[in-house]
């Protein structure tokens, strides 16, 4: 199996060189050069199985040899042990042909734990083979962070440094990323948005001395194996009702991209997806390009959905790539435009994106309205962007195709805003009940490139 940059110009990379290099090295995003694809036999042959067993058969094509399949498997099963629920991802139903799929039963409480948990095994075992040691930056909206920190926490061949938007993400999410002890990770609150985090984190990759000399890596969605292990959970869902038999769709809060990216390349692989429909907060740019064809930048807004406060969607790229046709150097050319404000898309090629994806916007009104509503009617606490999810899958899913909405956090990472729609403040599970009591350890930086290479440079093991 071999990797491919969307804008055409960087090496072709296995999936080990591709998961420990991060960005391509023109900027792009690296995607499988083709789709393995499964039967509806072999679709129908995961029913009945474990989560882990579903994990292998699905992302095994795309591993090829980087790791025997005595390791992947051993991996998978370390990565998943420490989820909080037997079946890792349970559906409940909410209404008549809508489900709810709970992502929010790993270690940090949000679905990044899916990836990140695997990741961190992924990681480890290339880096301790390879006798290599490298520098993994990550920006994050909150559930990125946190989910990389309690991944590599402590690890002998990595240090972690996480880039979050200083006042811009919940109480407990910055606990999260700054209460860990360990020395190799290092919590930094930049003077920016999340956008401005992700544009800092993408310049240090192009910053080839730099990448260089830290060996950078890093484990945001930019990262394929991020990508990749979040298919697993839209079959094992679509299989338990119905899939390959039934067609099924999914309503998913999208910020980055990457987990409706997932749901598109679990379609590409064969699995029957009716709509894949994208759940914006008010920072809504996919949902403008989706409706008006227009991918134009605007300033971000602070919601109480704070994971999704972005208005650069990095993995739309790679959508972008395949709906030019896989066209690296058009896509090339769009990106350049983004940087001074945007673009508009071809009609070809949001004819090809619409085949695919629906949108919805929510508000910051609706947003509350629909935990409240969720709470009374559905007997389930949601947090905010799972309720985004919820309401704009009510609004556009066909009551005759199941439909499954994506819970992406558990409430009690945003315990105001669940608190003021339902008048419940959902606790924090037991093993993190005095994460407030515990001490913060935080370094405040500029929104600006040298003073966080510098800052990177000093603070790493050397
Ligand atoms: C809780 C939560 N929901 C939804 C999203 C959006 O996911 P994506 O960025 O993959 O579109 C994020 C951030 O990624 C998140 O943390
Ligand atoms: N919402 C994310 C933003 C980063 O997304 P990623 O999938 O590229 O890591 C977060 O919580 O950090």
């Amino acid at each position: 199996m071999r990797y491919i940059s969307t804008r055409g110009q960087a090496p072709i990379l296995s999936f080990e060189d591709a998961m420990l290099s991060g960005l391509a090295r023109d900027g792009g995003l690296y995607v499988p050069e083709s789709v393995p694809q499964m039967s509806a036999a072999d679709i129908r042959a995961l029913n009945g199985l474990s989560y882990e067993e579903v994990a292998f058969r699905v992302m095994r094509p795309f591993v090829g040899d980087s790791f025997t399949d005595e390791t992947f498997a051993d991996l998978i099963a370390r990565a998943y042990a420490g989820f909080g629920h037997n079946a890792r991802a349970p559906l409940v139903q909410l209404a008549p042909n809508h489900f709810l799929l709970e992502l929010f039963h790993g270690p940090t409480l949000a679905f990044k734990d899916f990836a990140m948990q695997l990741i961190g095994q992924l990681f480890q075992e290339a880096l301790g083979r390879r006798g290599e040691r490298v520098t993994i930056v990550g920006a994050t909206s909150g559930d990125t962070g946190s989910a990389a920190i309690e991944a590599f926490r402590g690890l002998d061949n990595v240090d972690v440094f996480i880039l979050y938007p200083h006042g811009r993400v919940s109480e407990v999410q910055r606990r999260q990323m700054t209460t860990p002890t360990e020395s190799n990770v290092h919590a930094l609150a930049v003077d920016g948005t999340f956008d401005d985090c992700q544009a800092r984190l993408k310049d240090m990759f192009n910053h080839f001395e730099f990448r260089d000399r830290v060996r950078l890596a890093g484990v945001n969605s930019i990262n394929w194996a991020r990508v990749l292990a979040q298919v697993v959970y839209y079959f094992s869902s679509a299989v338990s009702l119905g899939a390959p038999d039934r067609r099924v769709s999914f309503t998913v809060p999208t910020g980055n991209f990457g987990d409706i990216f997932a749901g598109y390349i679990a379609k590409r692989m064969g699995l029957p997806i009716d709509r894949l429909v994208v759940a914006t907060n008010q920072n809504d740019i996919l949902h403008r390009c989706l409706s008006g064809g227009e991918y134009r930048t605007s300033e971000v807004h602070p919601s109480i959905s704070p994971s999704m406060d972005i208005e650069v969607s990095s993995n739309f790229e790679r959508a972008l790539f395949d709906a030019y046709g896989r066209d690296g150097g058009a896509v090339a050319q769009l990106m350049a435009e983004l940087k001074a404000g945007g673009f508009a898309v071809s009609q070809g090629a949001l004819q090809a994106l619409r085949e695919h994806f629906d949108s919805g916007r929510v508000s910051e009104e609706e947003t509350l309205a629909t935990i409240t509503v969720a709470q009374k009617t559905m007997g389930e606490l949601l947090c905010p962007h799972s309720a985004i999810g919820v309401k704009v899958a009510e609004d556009l899913r066909n009551p005759a195709v199941p439909m499954v909405t994506l819970a992406t956090a558990h409430p009690a990472k945003f315990p105001d805003a669940v608190e003021k729609a339902s008048g419940i403040r959902p606790p924090l599970p037991n093993r993190m009940a005095d994460l407030y009591e515990r001490p913060e350890r935080v370094t405040r930086v500029a929104n600006d490139l040298s003073a966080l290479e510098t800052l990177i440079e000093e603070r790493r093991t050397k």
